[in-house]
């Protein structure tokens, strides 16, 4: 019971990373919580989201470090089972939903499963009962958008990749973000013929445009076929396969993906009739990630948010909102740097100042481009192709950073906390880091 009577003080919709990051502790500091859930507990990223993807993905990079050392120390390339890789990944995400439920519970959380539906600024509706609650927090998240075109229902989505227990011979996909990109790769790398379709002349259009270019090349090398500037007309059955008609040509595959993006989850549980201000790109919120009704608090994907709608942000989110519920804050949320990766092979990934943005601005940003295949510690790796560009400021300070490599991911991870803490380059000179690694490797760089 709330100090105000409430069943609880706080009362979540939906229970991904937006949500139970900051439940937690929130509970842990006295505060009666409850989680509303109508599917898998934990959202989107643990059932079939990032865990999902990056557990098909191990062995795919595995291959790829496998490939780059034949003659240099491994002989015979491995092969991806397809139905064992998915197999593993159902095994290692089916403990997750239970985990998380069961950690929730642990420290005196609420978990009610059901379809949520918002009745007054302090009361949800779940199966016919109502809860009350100090404040409620808006983490509904996203789905898939679909393709408007005829015969979209034949595509699939990215759940259904995750699920897909035969491999496709052909596999066409529309879309050139984030999931376009990683799916394609898990499926090229096992040795499906993959047909992305791009609706502008580029992919991953916020990431750095040569390097974006550098992956696209590598796809090619592989057998995957890009083809740009092309408008999907519509998607038809012809005997076993599904053709994708556009603009230009006519491409048939097995199996479509649908890759054209998520949309956030705010309509019909509500918002509109309790008078949340949102649109087609989420709820608004102001620096407090309050909504337009007083009680009424949203964080993760539902967010018109200017950061990348991911999960680091969903938690940062939801833990900001713990701070605040709890008195630790009252300050605005400021985000800091954010980093992201695109899970390909090589990947790319990137944080901070942009090198776009440094190159048009000279009198305030440095730009060094560091070529991998110069690195000895890259070429004991046998990663010789790659290139990272650090972005610093005029007193020498790292303010961005952008790699091509199979380790953007790790490097830009290690970077991020020069950035965010405004390390000098004194400072950065005195640390002694473990030797000979890629941390090592990559401060040397610097
Ligand atoms: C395939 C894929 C790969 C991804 N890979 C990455 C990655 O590598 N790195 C990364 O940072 N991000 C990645 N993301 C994005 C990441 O998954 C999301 O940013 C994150 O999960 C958002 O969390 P959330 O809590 O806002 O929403 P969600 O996790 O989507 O949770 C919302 C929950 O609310 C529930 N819900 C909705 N409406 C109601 C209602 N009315 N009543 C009850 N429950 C309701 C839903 O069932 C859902 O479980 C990926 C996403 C996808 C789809
Ligand atoms: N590595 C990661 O961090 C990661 C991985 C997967 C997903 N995600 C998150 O999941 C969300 C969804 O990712 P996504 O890749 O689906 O979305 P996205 O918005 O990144 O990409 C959608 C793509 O579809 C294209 N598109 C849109 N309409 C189209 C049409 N009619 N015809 C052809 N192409 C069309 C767009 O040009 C774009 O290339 C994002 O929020 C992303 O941040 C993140």
């Amino acid at each position: 019971m709330s100090e105000n009577n409430y069943q609880f003080d706080v009362l979540y919709l939906g229970s991904g990373h937006g949500a139970f990051n900051g439940a937690i502790p929130l509970a842990l500091k006295g505060k009666k919580a409850g989680i509303i859930e109508v599917g898998k507990i934990g959202g989107t990223c643990p059932n079939r989201g990032c865990n999902a993807k990056i557990a098909l993905d191990f062995p795919v990079k595995m291959k790829k470090d496998v490939d780059n050392f034949q003659g240099h120390g491994l002989d015979g390339t491995p092969k991806i089972n397809w139905a064992d890789n998915v197999k593993h990944e159902k095994e290692v995400i089916s403990q997750l939903p239970g985990g998380i439920e069961q950690g929730l519970k642990s420290v005196g959380i609420d978990v009610i499963h059901g379809y949520g539906k918002i009745v007054d600024a302090h009361t949800i509706e779940v199966n016919g009962t109502k809860y009350t609650a100090d404040k409620l927090v808006v983490a509904t998240g996203a789905h898939y958008h679909k393709i408007d075109i005829p015969g979209a229902d034949l595509a699939n989505d990215g759940t259904d990749f995750l699920n897909l227990e035969k491999q496709p011979d052909r596999m066409t996909v529309i879309g050139g973000g984030y999931i376009a990109i990683e799916f394609a790769t898990i499926a090229a790398n096992a040795g499906t013929k993959v047909t992305i379709l791009l609706h502008h002349d580029k992919a991953l259009r916020k990431f750095y445009q040569p390097f974006v270019e550098d992956l696209l090349k590598d796809l090619e090398a592989q057998g995957v076929q890009v083809v740009r500037d092309v408008n999907p007309e519509s998607i038809e059955k012809s005997g076993d396969s599904f053709v994708v008609k556009t603009n230009k040509d006519d491409y048939d595959a097995d199996w479509i993906l649908d890759a054209t993006g998520r949309d956030p989850n705010v309509e019909g549980f509500g918002l509109k009739e309790v008078g949340v201000d949102y649109d087609k790109n989420g709820i608004k919120v102001d620096d407090h990630l309050q909504t337009s009704v007083d009680s009424i608090y949203a964080a993760g994907d539902v967010l018109d948010k200017k950061v990348g709608k991911l999960t680091p942000t969903a938690i940062y989110e939801s833990m900001y909102l713990t701070k605040l519920f709890t008195g630790a804050t009252t300050d605005p949320i400021e985000y800091p740097a954010v980093p992201s990766a695109v899970f390909a092979s090589p990947r790319i990934a990137e944080i901070g100042v942009s090198v776009d943005e440094a190159k048009a601005n000279p009198d305030k940003y440095d730009v060094k481009e560091s070529d991998l295949s110069t690195d000895w510690f890259r070429f004991a790796m046998q990663e010789n192709k790659g290139q990272t560009i650090a972005v610093t400021d005029k007193q020498g300070y790292l303010v961005g950073a952008t790699e091509i490599s199979s380790e953007a991911d790790n490097v830009i991870s290690i970077l991020a906390p020069f950035i965010e803490y405004h390390i000098s380059p004194e400072k950065m000179s005195n640390l002694i880091p473990l030797f000979p690694t890629l941390g090592s490797e990559t401060l040397n760089h610097l």
